[in-house]
């Protein structure tokens, strides 16, 4: 597939006019299953997957000279300095080639979101909510067993509160411009995309 973004310095974007870059972010409480049905939507629906988190865990591994400061925000809960996401997000979409993302994780908090903007001058298509109870999302959390430094019972309560405080305030800005497509998470897997391919549908129909 050939490059559909062109990015030829740092802060400094340009599409082709023609070309719609279509952008669909994905929020959600830790473990709401933000990563499980964007991996779905993904096989049915053409979009590339773009985790924050995956970006950045990726990024401490790559010995980044800000891997380490990474790491530490990680384990507190904490939301990295949008700077580094914003050009991880950017360096990624340029390499996909695609001009469909899901964007999982992010906007994390207000700064997340303003930077994104100022910086791509992209608005998103629409976001994908998922709404699931605390109790729920913990219990799953516990039970991943993917090898997460944050997936611990002292991490997730501060990542709860750091989803509360910042995160939340994100939606409520886009569902105060009728953006939020809200989905009920707390059911099984399968259900829960039932209700996502309802959403996605238009998508396919775009690719026939
Ligand atoms: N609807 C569901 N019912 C039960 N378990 C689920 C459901 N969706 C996802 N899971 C499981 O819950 C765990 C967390 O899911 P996932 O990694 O997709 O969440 P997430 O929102 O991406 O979390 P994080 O914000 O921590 O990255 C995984 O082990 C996954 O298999
Ligand atoms: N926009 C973001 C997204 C994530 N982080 C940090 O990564 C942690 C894990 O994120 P997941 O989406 O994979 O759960 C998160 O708790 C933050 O520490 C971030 O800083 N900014
Ligand atoms: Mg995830």
């Amino acid at each position: 597939m050939g490059t559909m973004v062109d990015a030829s310095k740092d802060n400094d974007w340009s599409f082709p006019g023609d070309k719609k870059i279509t952008v669909v972010f994905v929020l959600g409480g830790p473990g709401s299953g933000k990563g499980t049905q964007c991996a779905n939507i993904v096989k049915h629906f053409g979009f590339t997957h773009l985790s924050a988190g995956d970006l950045l865990r990726a990024e401490i591994k790559s010995g980044s000279k800000n891997g380490t400061m990474i790491q530490n925000m990680i384990k507190e809960g904490k939301i990295v300095p949008s700077e580094v996401t914003v050009k991880l997000l950017q360096k990624a979409m340029l390499e996909s080639g695609n001009d469909k993302f899901l964007i999982d994780g992010f906007p994390r908090n207000e700064e997340n979101r303003a930077a994104f903007e100022n910086v791509t001058k992209i608005e998103p298509e629409f976001v994908l909510f998922f709404d699931c109870l605390e109790e729920e999302m913990v219990r799953r959390l516990l039970n991943r067993n993917q090898g997460r430094d944050d997936d611990n019972i002292e991490t997730i309560r501060k990542r709860f509160k750091v989803f509360v405080e910042s995160s939340l305030p994100v939606v409520e800005y886009y569902g105060s411009k009728g953006k939020v497509r809200k989905i009920d998470a707390a059911k099984p897997i399968d259900e829960v995309f039932k209700s996502v391919e309802v959403i996605f549908a238009p998508f396919n129909a775009e690719a026939i």
